[in-house]
């Protein structure tokens, strides 16, 4: 299978330390056995510390997604790292980059691309381009909920939604730098118009990922109608 993996800044540098690079790679390396793998890395809390700064200094949300942007790519920077030869050691900056460095039949990493949506839009965007078999989409929590989780303790695991169902979710959520809520809007409509196959689960167990490549039943599966 094709695979496009994104992982949130959130988990990867939750603590500000290689634990996770190191979990992922592990199983990053062992996926590409069988499947061809394209990561996408968020920017998690440097990356809204940095747009935090710059928004300070009077930057307009364009200009702060860019420093959100530059962020993401040093996370990419940073899993090349930690995949050493398995990966193609360029982080591509665009959809055809990506395609074209995927030819080396190594693990591509990338971060963002354009201001105005975050990674989340960049993995669906990406899936759709190189033709995915699947989208895996690593995140803080356990999936989607009927209500923000770490704010609502009645908050509910959606174990499936539909894509448009997800997008009505979305409407009239936050849409400024580093605050792209848990989901963007662009990144369902990609999902919608693909029919892309897509899982939302819980990145602080790397084994999820596993989990989601082999179809098992964790987290939130976003369906088209
Ligand atoms: N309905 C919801 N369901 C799930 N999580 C939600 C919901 N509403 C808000 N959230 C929040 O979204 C957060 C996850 O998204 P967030 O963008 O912060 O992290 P991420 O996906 O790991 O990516 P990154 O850190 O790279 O931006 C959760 O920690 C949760 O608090
Ligand atoms: O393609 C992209 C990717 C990211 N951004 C900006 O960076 C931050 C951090 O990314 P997350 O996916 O939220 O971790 C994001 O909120 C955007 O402000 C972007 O503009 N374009």
């Amino acid at each position: 299978m094709k695979i496009v993996v994104a992982i949130g800044g959130s988990i990867l540098l939750k603590d500000y330390d290689s634990t996770r690079f190191k979990q992922y790679s592990k199983i990053l390396k062992d996926l590409t056995k069988e499947h061809e793998i394209f990561v996408v890395v968020g920017g998690g809390k440097p990356a809204r510390e940095y747009i935090g700064v710059v928004r300070d200094l009077g930057a307009g949300e364009a200009q702060c997604d860019d420093i959100g942007i530059e962020v993401t790519r040093i996370n990419a920077k940073l899993m090349l790292s930690a995949l050493g030869d398995a990966a193609y050691q360029r982080v591509p900056h665009n959809f055809q980059e990506a395609l074209e460095f995927s030819s080396s039949g190594k693990i591509i990493v990338m971060g963002g691309t354009e201001p105005a949506h975050s990674t989340d839009a960049v993995s669906a965007i990406l899936a759709e381009y190189v033709h995915a078999d699947k989208l895996i989409n690593l995140t803080s929590v356990d999936g989607m909920y009927t209500k923000d989780p770490n704010k609502y303790d009645d908050a509910e695991l959606v174990k499936e939604i539909t894509a448009t169902d997800l997008l009505d979710f979305l409407n009239g959520k936050d849409m400024k730098a580093g605050t792209y809520e848990f989901f963007d809007t662009t990144a369902v409509q990609m999902i919608k118009r693909s029919d892309l196959e897509t899982v939302i689960a819980n990145g602080f167990e790397p084994e999820n990922l596993i989990k989601a490549v082999n179809g098992e039943d964790i987290g939130t599966r976003v369906i088209n109608e």
